[in-house]
């Protein structure tokens, strides 16, 4: 049986791509073919979604269309060893935080490699997806990338040189959001709401919040103007996150997780 699209590494990232592409029929399950390491994780994304799993690297990387790596950027030298004389050269797509065009171009030599970083919302098909091609890229290469991504989600070309910042906002940024939603229900709790009902009003002002600035195209701060009435309970609210930095440590985080993907890419 042929496999359209190979993936090294069933971890969470690969399982959020493939459910969604596999939603969207964009591959049948027996188009793809796994390989991971922990039999108890193969087991698992072979019952759950009928792919084809191995603990052979060698027979994702066979693929006959798209090798998606999907490992962790500190496994990939001993990735590329095991790789060592794998004729086919599917077009590779590298998820890796971090690690540079040029390293992931010379482990795969005479293939065509794209530095693709998307986001854990791909799983519902509202992912975020920056993609920039290497120097083999070809038009028709590009094409397939963007398919494949947009199936999850939305997609951005950008130069390499921007990869690691795009990591440190919309790759790592579902965890600080996160963050905000949890640290949202928590003060409703803290001001006396149940905390099932706190949860509820949580995610429900946040993705309210981020749909009607998506459709109405109003910078963030109209929409904070809007929500602030004078000498109201907003302003109150608004003058402690200031005084607590909420700003600054958003904006920290983001520069701090760009940095650490610089310092992965260099390791
Ligand atoms: N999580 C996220 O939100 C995002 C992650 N990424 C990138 O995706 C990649 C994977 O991240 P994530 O899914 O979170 O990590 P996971 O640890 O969940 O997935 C990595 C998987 O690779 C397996 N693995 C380890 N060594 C090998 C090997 N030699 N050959 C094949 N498979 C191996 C791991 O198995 P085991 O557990 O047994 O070690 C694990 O199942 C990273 O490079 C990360 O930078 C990019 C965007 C977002
Ligand atoms: O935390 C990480 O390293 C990965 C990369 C982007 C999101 N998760």
């Amino acid at each position: 049986m042929s496999t359209r699209f190979g993936i090294i590494g069933g971890g969470v990232m690969a399982e959020a791509i493939l459910s969604r592409l596999l939603d969207r029929k964009l591959y049948l399950p027996e188009d793809i073919l796994i390989s991971e390491p922990q039999a108890q994780r193969r087991e698992f994304l072979a019952s759950t979604y009928g792919v084809r799993v191995s603990e052979d690297n060698r027979q994702a990387a066979s693929a006959s269309e798209v090798l998606l790596l999907a490992i962790k950027p500190q496994a990939l030298d001993t990735v590329l060893t095991g790789l060592l004389g794998v004729m086919e050269k599917p077009l590779v797509l590298s998820i890796l935080a971090g690690v540079p065009l040029s390293r992931l171009e010379s482990g795969f030599p005479d293939r065509a490699v794209i530095r693709v970083m998307p986001n854990t919302p791909a799983t519902v098909g509202e992912g975020m997806t920056a993609i920039a091609p290497g120097r083999r890229v070809e038009p028709q290469h590009l094409d397939l990338a963007r398919d494949i991504f947009t199936a999850v989600g939305e997609v951005e070309e950008v130069p390499e040189s921007l990869m690691d910042a795009v990591t440190g906002l919309s790759g790592s940024g579902p965890a600080f959001v996160a963050i905000l939603i949890e640290a949202l229900a928590d003060g409703g709790v803290a001001a006396g709401l149940p905390r099932p009902v706190a949860a509820r009003l949580a995610l429900q002002t946040v993705l309210g919040t981020a749909v009607f600035l998506k459709e109405s195209q109003l910078h963030p701060a109209q929409l904070k103007d809007r929500v602030t009435s004078p000498g109201g309970t907003t302003i109150a609210g608004v003058t402690r996150l200031e005084k607590g930095g909420y700003r600054s440590a958003i904006i920290e985080a983001v520069v701090a997780a760009y940095q650490r993907s610089r310092e992965l890419g260099r390791s």
